[in-house]
């Protein structure tokens, strides 16, 4: 099976090692034929092009990998690709989440695959999971950690006591972090991974319009504090559907220190699925890093090689966002001068007077809230109490 890289940088070059490098009859299969990389960069192997029209136009060529990133060039590369017979794999959420049900339409068109394993939970076989899941289950809930640079972050600020800079170059330097990281640290990372999680699980192409907020706030003190009222934060992607309407947010959660969320470390992801049969059902592995992610890849091009269907999704279900689906208790910290925003809540007044604890709140009202607070005191940062007794 012939296959073009297009990208060649920590992933791409994760794929390039794992077929270099087969030690399986199954991966002895495989054999990359090009790379694309941008015009005027060295072409250090002999596979390397800066042409994209040299890679559709070969009819030896089966799969086209796309490990670039991003949304243009890449979609008009996906379209292309299958638009000319050529399987597609990708690692790309940005461009997954935005444009799943264009692809999905085009790879049926034209009667080829079109797989994206990678782009949620890095090396972790979930989207094949939720897939075999939905075979028997409706999967009403899913959360989790889907992000490994905010989770190697906290981990780290917490069992290290790091500084948040000090913690994220290091995750830069594993090749962890996005090329702009602040997709990683402002949750949109995340958002995009649970907006492909639940449009398949919802068979409906999930928008962005939903409550985000991220860590790029929070400080040492702020994971000294949580820690000594036993808990620990991660940032975590939820969602969850009634009838036709559904929820999702984005947001750093809570946990107590003895929960599995609290005990994820380094770059690892841990994905929960409900199904009405099988109940919670976890998924844990490496979310970020070239070779697990890779591995994904090549796992997906393994499958196409195999013939293996991956589910048919149409995307045509009418369905409704309803910001109303749940309340929960935040800790805020803010200045001072700025709690009276906060008076018309319900709260603790015996905490820590750094810091508010809130009650009951709607998740989206308190993230307009917190939004507001934002514009005034920029540091300012929130998170909520994980509620075992909530129905996520
Ligand atoms: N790193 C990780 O752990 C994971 C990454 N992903 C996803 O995989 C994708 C790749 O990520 P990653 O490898 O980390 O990113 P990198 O930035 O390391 O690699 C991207 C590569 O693509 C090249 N590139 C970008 N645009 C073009 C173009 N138009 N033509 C040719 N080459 C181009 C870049 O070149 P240049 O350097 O010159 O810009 C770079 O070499 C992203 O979508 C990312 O979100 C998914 C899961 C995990
Ligand atoms: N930057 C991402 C890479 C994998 O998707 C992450 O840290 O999870």
């Amino acid at each position: 099976m012939n296959i073009a890289i297009l990208g060649f940088g920590t992933i791409g070059s994760g794929v390039y090692e794992i077929i270099e490098h087969a030690t399986t009859p199954e991966t002895k299969a495989l054999h990359v034929t090009h790379i694309l990389i941008r015009k005027g960069k060295p072409k250090t192997l002999p596979y390397m092009c800066d042409d994209i029209e040299t890679i559709l136009n070969d009819p030896a060529l089966d799969v086209v990998v796309e490990t670039m990133g991003g949304l243009e060039p890449a979609h008009t590369y996906i379209l292309q690709a299958l638009q000319a017979g050529k399987h597609v794999v990708t690692a790309n959420k940005v461009v997954v989440a935005a444009y799943v049900k264009e692809f999905h339409e085009c790879a049926s068109e034209n009667d080829v695959n079109f797989y994206y394993e990678a782009s949620t939970g890095g090396g972790i076989p979930w989207i094949q999971g939720l897939e075999k899941a939905l075979r028997i289950d409706q999967v009403n809930r899913i959360h989790g950690i889907f992000n490994g640079t905010s989770n190697f972050i906290l981990d780290h600020m917490q069992r290290y006591q790091a500084t948040f800079d000090e913690v994220l170059k290091e995750a830069q330097h594993l090749g962890y972090a996005e090329a702009d990281p602040s997709a990683d640290i402002d949750g949109f990372d995340i958002c995009n991974k649970l907006r492909i999680s639940a449009s398949i699980a919802y068979d409906y192409h999930v928008p962005d319009n939903f409550p985000v907020f991220g860590i790029r706030t929070i400080t040492k003190e702020d994971v000294q504090y949580f820690k000594s009222l036993g808990m620990a934060v991660r940032l975590i992607a939820k969602t969850k559907r009634q009838g036709n309407t559904y929820s999702c947010v984005v947001e750093p959660i809570l946990f107590k220190e003895n929960q599995l969320e609290a005990n994820t470390m380094d770059n690892y992801n841990l994905i929960t699925l409900h199904g009405d049969t099988i109940g919670d059902l976890k998924f844990f592995g490496q979310g970020a890093g070239k070779l697990a992610t890779a591995n994904a890849v090549v796992q997906d091009i393994l499958d196409i090689l195999e013939g293996k269907a991956h589910r048919v999704l149409h995307f045509q279900k009418e369905m409704q966002y309803d910001t109303t689906l749940c309340n929960r208790d935040y800790i805020v910290r803010c200045d001072k001068s700025l709690r009276p925003m906060l008076h018309h809540l319900s709260y603790d007044s015996s905490t820590f007077d750094k810091y508010l604890h809130v009650k009951n709140v709607e998740v989206a009202h308190m993230h307009e809230l917190m939004k507001e607070i934002l514009k005034h005191d920029a540091t300012a940062f929130m998170a909520s109490i994980h509620d075992h007794r909530e129905e996520l």
